[in-house]
């Protein structure tokens, strides 16, 4: 093997398998290997010399295509398929040749990609997985594996773990409990960690815990791809995350940022109690939603005027998402200037039994919801509720689609001058309505915004733009934060602070147009933005453990995050003597 064979891209890491010992910045790869690899191959960008040295030539065609055209060739084969589940395929096969034009390609079209490698699409990736797979992307840690999580964190061929996102698969999206086919979803969210906050993808890691599914379809599906078992739950449960938290920690260490996804209602309020003090965890659907949410918020209230106080908040759901973003106001209402006891009074939450009351027909009121039950008399319907409650702002995360009628709609705009309306629910098919519906029903007065995208409406010869109220205006901020300074203990605070940061970004451009969230197109600056904000809060309140702090964080967030520029693979000119005057040894 020659010696430039050694030479490969600063800042990858690698594990030297003969050895077992790491090695950061020199993968030792050569030949048909290169190509191979997702991480170095470059394809026809290869230069001559490089082809030359790194025994590749030949093994390609004779034109040098620089990068700029090989985005050209992609965008030209992904406008040619006619659905987005191809299109979600074809750039799942792209990650997989070549990543970093991956990454370039996503980064530059932002918008038109998300709603591919992500919501709705990647909803339906889900759903069909086993059809999908391709190559194996991600660990995946069974209840068989009991006693030998750590191993197989050992089989990931990366020393170097900064993040990992993990499901169990039980809530995807609004879609329900999707098994190992849930495996979508943090593979999703580590592509826009590195999409919107340049996180470099060799520090990611996506991980399913397989404790079986009970959804029977998956069961009698013949590609599924999971143990064909239903879910295991109780002490067995609790002892593999437990036993996975502590393998982390032992892999990768205490600065390992676990960001839990789409677990089930049942699990994602335990765990979080269980493992938020002590492990550098967060729960993304509780409290990345609860951050965009109450942004959200925050900079409706620029539109419609009328105070965070004087607003009644009802949400339909009382879930992860609901939950969070409920306590998540409170915080925010309570930094406002008002107590505890009013914040609450002004949210009201529905369930699946109805307005979530102290005396209930159908039962108590149990968990987290017992905050919010209100004295009122049991009401069942929406509409009811919103006819009895007259909100101003209106929030579903329920996934029931459709569950916004025209009615409410109508209500919403006969109860206030401007109604602020959220249909957070993912995917798209289980929106509690659509844009054009709102604006239609409300006669073009609500602020509204969506958890997965709309098209701008246009009516009345006016032209509306919908929001998106994701998660992924926050989670890719936050991690790039908690990964740069080193935050360990990811408080509510932070959240909150997420919120305000991205609420601040709100432009008056935006707020004209009807929107209360940044352009999609601007996500990456505004995580790089919101980042530095949450760092600032970070250190101004003694959560980071990276010392000094950075004298200048976009400068030090500058030198962190990952470039998608080809390096050159050929050894670096050394500044030697002429050989003949080199020392000749007595
Ligand atoms: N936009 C975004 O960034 C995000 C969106 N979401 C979306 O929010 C949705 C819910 O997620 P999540 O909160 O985690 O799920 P959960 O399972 O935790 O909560 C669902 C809630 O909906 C309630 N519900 C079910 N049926 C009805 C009904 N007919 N009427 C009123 N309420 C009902 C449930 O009631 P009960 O408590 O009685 O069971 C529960 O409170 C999903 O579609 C998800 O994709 C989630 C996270 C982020
Ligand atoms: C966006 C997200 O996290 C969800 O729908 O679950
Ligand atoms: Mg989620």
């Amino acid at each position: 093997m020659s010696v430039a064979a050694n030479i490969a891209p600063e800042g990858q890491i690698t594990k030297n398998s003969s050895t077992k010992e790491v090695i950061i910045g020199r993968p030792r790869s050569y030949g048909i290997e290169i190509l191979r690899n997702p991480i170095l191959n470059k394809g026809m960008a290869f230069t001559l010399e490089e082809r030359q040295t790194l025994g590749l030539h030949g093994l390609l065609p004779p034109a040098l295509v620089d990068q700029d055209k090989q985005v050209y060739q992609v965008m030209q084969n992904f406008y040619r398929w006619d659905n987005d589940l191809d299109r979600f395929i074809f750039m799942i096969g792209l990650q997989d040749r070549s990543e970093k034009l991956f990454y370039r390609v996503i980064t530059e079209n932002i918008e038109l990609m998300m709603p591919i490698i992500y919501t709705p699409t990647v909803g339906l990736a889900c759903q069909k997985y086993g059809m999908v797979y391709r190559k194996p992307r991600g660990l995946y840690i069974t209840i068989h594996d009991l006693g030998h999580v750590y191993d197989i964190l050992c089989n990931w061929p990366v020393d170097i773990v900064k993040a990992i996102v993990v499901t169990d698969g039980e809530r995807i999206l609004g879609l329900g409990d999707l098994g190992a086919y849930g495996m979508g979803i943090p593979v999703g969210k580590l592509s826009l960690y590195t999409a919107c906050a340049g996180i470099p993808p060799q520090s990611c890691l996506p991980i399913t815990i397989d404790v079986g599914t009970n959804n029977k379809d998956l069961l009698n599906d013949p590609l599924y791809i999971g143990l064909r078992q239903k879910r295991v739950t109780g002490p067995e449960y609790d002892k593999l995350i437990d036993e996975f938290m502590k393998a982390v920690v032992k892999r990768y260490g205490e600065s390992c940022l676990i960001q839990f996804e789409d677990f089930g209602n049942h699990n994602a309020f335990r765990l979080l109690e269980k493992y938020r003090s002590h492990y550098c965890t967060f729960n993304d659907d509780i409290q990345g939603t609860a951050a965009v949410a109450v942004a959200g918020i925050l900079s409706s209230l620029m539109i419609t005027k009328v105070c965070l106080k004087n607003n009644v908040f009802l949400f339909q759901g009382a879930g992860e998402a609901s939950i969070g973003i409920a306590k998540l106001l409170v915080k925010a209402i309570v930094a406002s200037g008002q107590t505890e006891e009013n914040a609450l009074k002004q949210i009201w939450l529905v369930d699946s039994k109805g307005l979530i009351v102290k005396k209930r027909p159908k039962g108590g009121v149990e968990g987290e919801k017992v905050l919010f039950a209100k004295d009122h008399q049991p009401l069942d319907k929406l509409e009811d509720v919103v006819e009895s409650i007259k909100p101003t702002v209106l929030i579903g995360a329920a996934a029931i689609p459709g569950a916004f009628t025209e009615k409410i709609l109508k209500d919403m705009a006969k109860f206030n001058e401007i109604p602020v309306i959220f249909a957070l629910s993912n995917p798209t098919s289980k929106a509690e309505c659509t844009a054009e519906d709102t604006y239609k029903a409300t006669d073009g007065k609500a602020v509204f915004a969506s958890g997965s995208p709309f098209d701008k409406v246009e009516l009345k010869g006016k032209t509306f733009h919908p929001g998106q109220g994701n998660n992924a205006y926050i989670f890719p901020g936050v991690a790039l934060a908690v990964i740069a300074v080193d935050i360990r203990c990811i408080t509510e605070e932070v959240f909150l602070a997420a919120a305000e940061s991205l609420a601040k970004m709100v432009t008056k451009e935006d707020l004209a147009e009807g929107r209360v969230y940044p352009k999609l197109c601007q996500i990456r600056s505004v995580s790089l933005q919101l980042a530095e904000d949450v760092i600032n809060y970070a250190y101004n309140n003694n959560l980071a453990y990276h010392y000094p702090r950075p004298s200048n964080i976009q400068e030090f967030l500058r030198d962190f995050i990952y470039n998608t520029d080809y390096e050159s693979y050929l050894p670096p000119v050394y500044n030697w003597p002429k050989y003949n005057e080199l020392p000749i040894n007595a």
